[in-house]
């Protein structure tokens, strides 16, 4: 049914009628992969309630796993146990920022050697800067002086920690990754950053609160500066909250066919990025309201460009890119360079492939600007990215003959997300094959 890169692209379906739906969605991937880590290294057993399984947290509960921590799953939730960490494991990346990021600075706690690595894309994102403030912290790292995968951590079972200066600009995850565990370092940790500003701010939000709600002391009170306190963190017992960001695609229909989708649950306060999505749809001519079942989005039936600044939400810019290329008016996004280091170089990839269906992009160092123009069919390539998939499948629900090469590549964090999507829109018709 669905498609893979050699086989046939996957034909987008376009709804000939609104699409009018309340759904229900999967949990947010940065909150259970936090939620992991930070149970594995509580002061006893947590539970992740209705956590996201997904390619990237089932990697990272692999991870934590193969380091000795207990993981068991108990139908709808996860129960996690801490232990001593002591396994020698491999760790596969796949193509997850967070488990690169996240789980050396855990294996710096371990006596065990752990060697990481990932899907070929992976050896490009950056980690550098955290291996770099590992060492800093008194961890042994060993990657060849490449700054990147593949790498093996040697820890001596403690972590000295202190304070550590990094250059954050490519990735908040760098700075998340130390917050999580620095805890458990003997002298806490303390992160400065020095660079260019650091993007997805609200994603350090999250981690911060993350860690507060487990009783660890953090202070953000400066600028460019995290520490934390050294001392136990909390078991708890936590509901993640549905993916917001991946709510985008199924928003975006609504958008699109001119109908009204309602997402279930849609919490009323969040750190999720994605909670953006609200303002971005209510700006681009959409009716948008948040009540006791979910939130709603209702397309007027034609889109409006606009001039937004993404870098607190780069994640969202593959969605609202496709939405852009099907405006009535120019749109310039900014502020976001760094998604050049996503699962692919985002900016080349929307301008490429949005291109290639017509629409007149301009790529930017630092974002893009959208002009209107008629779209047309056609094979739109996803280059491993589950977000890229997403902007092929919003452009197929409003232009006909779009081909999404790779649809499977959404499992990285939605599980059977073809089969989500045909379920609003029903099949294909006949004119894609
Ligand atoms: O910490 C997290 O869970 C994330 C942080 C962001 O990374 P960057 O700061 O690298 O953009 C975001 O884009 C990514 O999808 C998830
Ligand atoms: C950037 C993303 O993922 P990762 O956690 O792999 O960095 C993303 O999901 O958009």
């Amino acid at each position: 049914m669905v498609g893979s890169p050699l086989a046939d692209p996957w034909p987008a379906p376009r709804p000939t009628s609104p699409v009018t739906s309340t759904i229900s969605l999967p949990g947010s991937k940065s909150l259970t992969n936090r939620a992991l880590i930070l149970a594995a290294l509580a002061d006893g057993p947590s539970v992740v309630r209705r956590p996201l399984r997904s390619r990237d947290t089932l990697l990272m509960t692999a991870a934590l796993a193969a380091m000795g921590i207990g993981v068991v799953d108990e139908g709808d939730d996860w129960r996690i146990t801490p232990a001593d960490l002591t396994h020698d494991a491999d760790v596969d990346c796949g193509l997850a920022g967070t488990v690169m990021r996240f789980v050396p600075p855990v294996a710096g706690l371990s006596t065990g050697r752990i060697s990481f690595d990932g899907d070929p894309h992976m050896r490009n994102r950056p980690v550098g800067e955290v291996l770099a403030a590992l060492g800093g912290l008194g961890v042994d790292i060993d990657d060849g002086g490449r700054g990147s995968l593949p790498f093996t951590v040697r820890g001596h079972g403690s972590v000295r920690g202190g304070t550590v200066v990094i250059d954050a600009s490519a990735s908040s995850q760098f700075i998340s990754a130390l917050l999580l565990a620095g805890a458990r370092y003997d002298e806490g940790v303390d992160v400065r950053h020095d660079g260019k500003p650091v993007p997805s701010l609200p994603h350090i939000d999250m981690t911060i609160s993350m860690l507060r709600a487990r009783g660890v002391e953090v202070d953000d009170t400066d600028a460019n500066r995290w520490a934390v306190a050294p001392g136990p963190i909390g078991a708890v017992d936590e509901a993640i909250e549905p993916d917001l960001s991946n709510a985008a695609p199924f928003l975006a229909l609504a958008a699109t066919t001119g109908g009204e989708i309602t997402i279930r649950d849609w919490p009323s306060s969040t750190t999720q990025p994605g909670d953006e999505l609200r303002e971005v749809l209510t700006r681009m001519g959409c009716e948008v309201s948040l009540d006791d079942v979910g939130l709603t989005v209702r397309g007027a039936g034609q889109l409006h460009g606009v001039d937004l600044d993404l870098h607190d939400v780069g994640e969202l810019t593959p969605a609202i890119a496709a939405l852009c290329a099907l405006a009535d008016s120019p749109s310039h996004l900014r502020g976001i360079g760094h998604i050049r280091g996503h699962e692919t170089d985002r900016l080349a990839a929307l301008a490429r492939e949005l291109g290639n269906l017509g629409a007149d992009v301009t790529e930017h160092a630092d974002g893009l600007s959208i002009r209107p123009a008629t779209l047309h069919g056609g094979v739109f390539r996803t280059y491993a990215d589950h977000r890229m998939a997403h902007a092929g499948v919003i452009i197929g629900s409003a232009v006909g003959g779009v081909l999404v090469e790779d649809i499977e590549t959404t499992a990285k964090t939605f599980p059977d997300f073809a089969g989500a999507w045909l379920d609003l829109t029903g099949p294909a018709l006949v004119e894609h094959r």
